[in-house]
């Protein structure tokens, strides 16, 4: 039986590290970490995770900022909000929400975000960091960065050696995770809807990154005996067991399944989701590090 990542308890142990740098950040030079979320609309899910990135913040000691605009916002109105916080110096990352209400479009709005303030680590000129190996200038997203932890939570910092596929193509996780896995030394396939036998591809790997979307679609037979399994996926379905109008959360790996056949494999909920929110805050804490010309610790 495969060893469960567990997702929390890491979580847990990188917050405390994040509390520590905010309060020294403080003692040394009087800046307290400034984090602005901008959400737009109604989405449940949305409001729940930006509510949780607010309580976050908190706990880490943080100026936290939630900017929350009606769904029918115009993208100048949203672009005027990302131009007030990328002027406000109490501001050290903004982050906005997606998915956007359809009529917005993300793009001309992530790339208007300071790079320094670009907690999410979406804009060109930090992917571009990642894609050339800057780690130490760059902001790197935060799923990716989280899922990593979890990675070397398993095998270290040198990846060499090892085979590692990435199902998934993403701007926000698949390709800063493929460069991510790539910068740690792995042999990296960046596998997708078009791969021609998407299931021998990831029975080659020794760590296996699943981002698909689509619920359980990782199979025992497509996981190579004694892999990692990552599984990135969340997709919220009916649980009429638990009782009426209840729902459970399914990631992209059938984890019953794959769960015997696995060295290791996070579950889901409790695994890679609990990293996304810490990395939000980690990267926060980084950028109010840069922003006052100290080197920013490591996580
Ligand atoms: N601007 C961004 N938007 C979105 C991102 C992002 O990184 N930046 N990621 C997702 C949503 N997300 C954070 O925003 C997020 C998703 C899941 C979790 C999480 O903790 N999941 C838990 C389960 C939670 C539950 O019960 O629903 C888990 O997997 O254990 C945190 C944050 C899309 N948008």
């Amino acid at each position: 039986m495969a060893e469960r990542i567990d997702g929390k308890a890491i979580a847990a142990e990188v917050v405390e590290k994040i509390k520590a740098a905010a309060a020294e950040l403080h003692r040394a030079k009087g800046v307290v970490p400034g984090l602005a979320v901008v959400i737009v609309g109604d989405d449940a899910a949305s409001h729940t995770y930006v509510t949780a990135k607010g309580k976050r913040a908190k706990e880490c000691g943080f100026h936290s900022v939630q900017v929350t605009l009606d769904a029918d916002t115009s993208q100048e109105e949203l672009e005027k909000v990302v131009g007030e916080l990328n002027a406000d110096p109490a501001i050290h990352g903004i982050l906005v929400q997606l998915p956007l209400p359809g009529h917005l479009d993300e793009f001309p709005v992530i790339q208007m975000i300071r790079p320094e303030k670009d907690v999410d680590g979406l804009s060109i000129v930090n992917a571009g960091k990642l894609a050339v190996g800057d780690l130490k200038t760059g902001l790197i997203s935060c799923t990716p960065a989280g899922a990593m932890i979890l990675v070397r939570s398993i095998h270290g910092d040198d990846l060499s050696g090892l085979n590692a596929v990435v199902i998934g193509r993403s701007n926000l996780f698949g390709k800063p995770m493929g460069r991510l896995l790539l910068q740690a030394n792995a042999t990296v396939t960046m596998a997708h809807s078009r791969t021609a036998d998407l299931a021998a591809a990831c029975r080659n790997a020794d760590i296996l990154v699943a981002a698909t979307g689509r619920a359980e679609m990782v199979k025992a037979d497509w996981v190579k005996p004694g892999a990692t399994v990552i599984d990135v996926g969340i997709t919220r379905v009916p649980a009429p067991e638990r009782g009426e109008g209840k729902t459970r959360l399914l990631g992209d790996v059938d984890f019953a399944a794959c769960e015997p056949v696995a060295g290791a494999i996070t579950p889901v909920p409790g695994g890679v989701g609990p990293m996304t929110i810490t990395m939000l805050m980690a990267n926060t804490v980084i950028a109010a590090y840069r922003a006052v010309g100290l080197e920013a610790p490591r996580f």
